[in-house]
């Protein structure tokens, strides 16, 4: 398979029926002919302002939500619902506040009819890959925001899917934190060699956790740039000092600027 086949987006748009007072509909255009490639075991952060659509697109591409028209392809087969090999990891939380780490990894493999024994297995390994060994049966109230989205981030794991897709999961987290448990993304994403689609507000996470960058305007949400990010596959937070990376984060705060402009021109 060449790398451009894994996940293909052919003018993919999307438009939404919203309600009007009078009880009609008017048909509004969220996604507007997004035409992008992600190839096998690569990670791209879409950043765009509030309301462009970018949850829109990537609930497309979990096959939660239908497209209006183009061609969202994974492996060369189209998308039209939600897939074991789609992983999404949300912004809540979305663990179960009764049922302890371990449980709430296992739950998902429960549902598709793992073996209870191998569920266990499976729910330990995801545990101790995103650094929860020894925090098995605390339940989620007993955890700081960062620790229980990493128990979600296993439970998709434990799944193993082919490509997580994350909606601002960090959103939750406090700012320093933010960057820790990014860094353990990282090293989560370089171990499992799993494709990630990340959703975030925050340019510095952007930048420090991705290869590829997707700036999506305002709505109707096209990507009007794609940013390439060469930097160490090694990054640790020493890398917020350096210069790429503040030319990237700089690159990525005028190009936000002027999709914020353009969402306050048309408000
Ligand atoms: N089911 C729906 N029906 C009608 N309109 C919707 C629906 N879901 C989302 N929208 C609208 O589509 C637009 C894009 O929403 P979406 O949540 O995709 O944007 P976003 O870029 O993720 O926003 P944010 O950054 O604030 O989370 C918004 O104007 C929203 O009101």
């Amino acid at each position: 398979m060449s790398a451009t086949e894994f996940l293909e987006l052919k003018d993919v748009s999307k438009v939404y029926a919203v309600r009007q007072k009078d009880g009609s509909t008017q048909r509004i255009e969220v996604v507007h002919e997004v035409t992008q490639t992600v190839p096998e075991g690569h990670f791209v952060t879409v950043v765009g302002p509030s309301g462009c659509g970018k949850s829109t697109l990537l609930s497309m591409i979990a096959g939660l939500n239908s497209i209006s028209s183009g061609q969202l392809l994974l492996k060369g087969k189209p998308i039209t619902a939600p897939h074991p090999s789609l992983g999404m990891v949300f912004q809540e939380e979305s663990i179960f506040p009764w049922m302890n780490s371990l449980e709430n990894v296992s739950f998902g493999l429960e549902m598709q009819d793992v073996p209870k024994q191998q569920c266990r297995e499976r729910a330990q390994e995801a545990l101790n890959l995103v650094g929860l060994k020894g925090f098995e049966y605390s339940y989620p109230k007993e955890l700081s925001g960062g620790m229980r989205q990493r128990v979600a981030i296993a439970r998709a794991l434990a799944l193993d899917p082919d490509i997580l897709l994350m909606d601002e999961p960090f959103a939750a987290v406090d700012p320093q934190s933010r960057m820790f448990i990014g860094t353990e993304l990282r090293r989560i994403w370089s171990a499992t060699g799993k494709t990630i689609l990340f959703i975030t507000h925050d340019i510095n996470e952007a930048v420090f956790l991705s290869q590829e960058i997707w700036v999506m305007s305002s709505r109707p949400g096209r990507i009007t740039e794609t940013i390439k990010i060469d930097l160490p596959d090694e990054r640790d937070i020493s890398i917020l000092g350096s210069d790429a990376y503040t030319q990237y984060t700089g690159h990525l705060w005028n190009a936000m600027r002027s999709e914020w402009e353009a969402t306050q021109e048309s408000a």
